[in-house]
Formats: structure tokens, sequence, C-alpha cells
């Protein structure tokens, strides 16, 4: 049998790598932006007869090289973790001269779940919006085993694998937790997404299992609000806020409304179990929040009233 052109690499930093050449990969569209990079639809075809597969690509920016040992730390999360409600991890692609380097994984053809709640709103009832929240539930339990949290989650990072199947992508802001501790700190807090970060996250930069429930609480947010551009987070808390306050001063009014106990209001048509299961993440004191196989169970729980 020919050489397999996906090749086998063992590279001491990150174990085994499956090398994919780029003269082979054939660009056909943009996907979308993610953390430290853009991903791009492509198609692996080595015999150059389009029988090869379609994959995501995500592509380093090259200009801040600083992110280039963030990118091979994302490419390492990702490889590591194999789950079925993580997107999975295909391989990478080294450009000529090694200068810069590509993240292969699989192709999810329903986009993220912006996308698909967007114009799908009308078919997908409250038993599959809750299908996909204990998919998400499943998926950071399996992180939190790895001792990973994501710091990113939110609906733009959940991609749709199929109409019963949902998936967790975009590791460019995934930290391990340290042993010693329970909490993640991160120096420079960058361009974050405060709107889903949790108040000792927004105060303190710190991170743990329990400020990703948090964030999940936003993503069962967006979920019942089918991720409707009115009803976004960010709309929701600067109209609490106030429109008009200076972008530097956002997060302290931000940590303030919380502090004061405002929380997002439940979406139109939101069961009151499922909005009771967003407050109950949206506790100000994190070790109130459930973790996330409790979640999981609460979700399960009041899939079977809906079912009936
Ligand atoms: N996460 C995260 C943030 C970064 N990001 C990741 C992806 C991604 N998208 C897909 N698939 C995908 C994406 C969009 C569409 C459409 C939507 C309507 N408009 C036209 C395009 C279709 C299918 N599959 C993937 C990935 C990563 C792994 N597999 C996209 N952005």
């Amino acid at each position: 049998v020919a050489q397999s052109p996906v090749w086998r690499a063992l590279s001491p930093d990150q174990g085994e790598q499956t090398l994919f050449e780029e003269r082979h990969l054939r660009y056909i569209s943009p996907l979308g932006k993610g953390n430290f990079g853009s991903v791009e639809l492509c198609r692996y075809d080595p015999l150059g007869d389009n029988t090869g597969e379609m994959v995501a690509v995500k592509k380093l920016q090259p200009n801040k090289l600083s992110t280039l040992e963030d990118f091979k730390k994302e490419v390492k999360t990702l490889s590591v973790l194999d789950y079925e409600y993580i997107v999975k991890y295909k391989g990478v692609c080294y450009s000529t001269g090694r200068l810069s380097m590509s993240l292969v994984m699989e192709y999810l053809p329903y986009g993220s779940l912006i996308n698909y709640l967007d114009s799908n709103r009308l078919h997908v009832n409250t038993w599959r919006l809750l299908l996909f929240a204990s998919q998400i539930c499943k998926g950071m339990e399996h992180l939190q085993t790895l001792r990973y949290v994501h710091r990113d989650l939110a609906a733009r990072n959940i991609l749709v694998a199929s109409e019963s199947l949902v998936k967790i992508a975009d590791f460019g802001l995934t930290k391990i937790v340290p042993f010693d501790k329970e909490y993640y700190r991160v120096s420079q807090p960058g361009d974050s997404p405060i709107f889903w970060y949790a108040p000792e996250s927004i105060n303190e930069s710190r991170f743990s299992h329990k400020s990703d429930v948090w964030s999940f609480g936003v993503v069962l947010h967006e979920l019942f609000s089918y991720c409707d551009i009115n009803s976004n987070p960010k709309r929701l808390c600067m109209r609490e806020i106030g429109n008009n306050v200076q972008s530097q001063s956002i997060s302290m009014y931000l940590a303030n409304i919380l502090k004061n106990n405002w929380r997002m209001p439940a979406p139109p048509n939101c069961p009151a179990k499922v909005y009771s299961l967003m407050k109950l993440c949206w506790a100000y004191d994190f070790e109130e929040r459930p973790c996330f196989s409790g979640l999981g169970n609460q979700i399960e729980a009041i899939m079977q009233d809906e079912r009936e």
C-alpha cells in the first residue's frame, strides 16, 4: 500500500502528531475567527481528485510571536482531549520552513450554535436545547477531570455536528489548574469576553471550574434565547450599565451590578426550572455554584419532565 500521505511523526515536545502536508490542503472558504487565529474550510486531497476529506484548519495569526507558544499549547490541549462532546483533533500542518503552523480539526457542517439556533429556531424545541446543554455539561465535566479550565465557554465556541450533537471548541484560552491550587490567575486580561465572566474573573482575573460554571449559565441563557442578537449577554448587560459608559470602566460597572445581585432576565418562554439553573450558576460566591456533574443530572431530570 502506498505510504499514507498523512505522516505520523514523534516530535519531542508534543508526543505523537499527525502531520498534514501543506501542498495537499486545498483552501475552500472561511469559517470563522477564534482566539489567536482564523478558521478555514479546506479539503485534504492528497490524490488530487477531490475525494479527500473536508477539514477545519485553524491558522495562527503570524504577527504576534508570543502566541506561537500559546498556539502550541492549544494544539497540545486539543490533542489530549478525545471525547464525543469535544471537537476532534486531527493533526497539524507546518508551513514551509516551519515558520508557522496550523491546527487541523474535524469539520462540523452546521457551524456554531449562534449560526444554527438563529436560523433553526422554529424547529428546535425545549427538549433539544436541554439535550445540547447536557452535552456541553458532559464535555465540561471531561475537561474538569483533566484539570482544564476553558475560560471562554460561550455559544460562539460551541459547534453543531448534527441536529442532535454539539461539541465544545476553541481551546485558545484554556489553562491547566495547578495541582496545589483550585484556580488559575492570568496576568494580562487581554480583550476578555467579560459578559461571560464570573465576578472573581472580572475582579481578580481568577479562573476555576466554578468560573466555567458561571459561563455555562450564560451559555444556557444564550441557548434559551436561541442566540437572538437582541438578548445577547453583552447587549443585556450594557442596557443595565448604560450604553454611554466609557469602555475602560465597563468591567467595574459590570462587577458592581453583579455585586448588587442584578442578573440577566429570563429569556422569553424560558421554563422556570431552566432559569433557576442559570441563577444557581450565577451564585456570586463561587463555592455556592453547582458542579458540572450536578448540573448534568438536573438538566436530565428536566428533560424527563419535558418528555412526558
Ligand atoms: N470554535 C470556535 C471559534 C472559531 N471557529 C471554529 C470554527 C469551526 N467551524 C466549523 N464549521 C462551520 C463553521 C461555519 C459555518 C458557516 C455558518 C454560516 N455562515 C457560513 C459559515 C459552517 C460550518 N467546524 C469546525 C470549526 C473548528 C473545528 N471544526 C469556526 N470558527
